[in-house]
């Protein structure tokens, strides 16, 4: 008896981990605009290496560094709500902060073009 309602505290709190993780994933994409714009590139993306005959092995690449520009924004939007909350004011670490996180996105999205280039150039030309 003990033991199946350790395992129902256990579900429901994975439940609940689960939901809090959604309503952020929701949050993101129905606030942040460029968010969006990387997702929407990312079906496309997804699209054509399928319809270009992409190998496994370049569809799990291309995956990831789909994930890893949405993750960047992601970070990006909360590191921006923390610094709102805590520095509401002008703060030149504020400003590192908010300038840090939105260069680690751009970063990533230049290196997405790249591996964009990689995977698709061979097969279009
Ligand atoms: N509290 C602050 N102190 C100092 N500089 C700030 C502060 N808040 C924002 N900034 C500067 O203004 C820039 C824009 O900040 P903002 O919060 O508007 O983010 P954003 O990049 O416009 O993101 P979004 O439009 O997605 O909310 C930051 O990159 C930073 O250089």
């Amino acid at each position: 008896m003990m033991k199946k309602s350790a395992e129902g505290n256990f579900l429901a709190g994975l439940l609940r981990a689960f939901s809090y993780a959604a309503s952020g994933v929701a949050y993101c994409f129905r606030t942040q605009r460029n968010l969006r714009i990387h997702a929407v590139a990312g079906v496309l993306a997804l699209a054509a290496g399928f319809r270009l005959g992409l190998t496994g092995a370049e569809m799990g690449v291309l995956t990831l560094t789909i994930a890893a520009v949405l993750v960047a924004e992601m970070f990006n939007t909360a590191v921006e709500a923390l610094v709102d909350i805590v520095s509401p004011g002008y703060h030149p670490l504020a400003k590192v902060a908010k300038d840090v996180a939105a260069g680690g996105v751009l970063v990533v999205a230049l290196m997405s073009l790249v591996v964009a280039y990689v995977l698709f150039a061979p097969r279009i030309m």
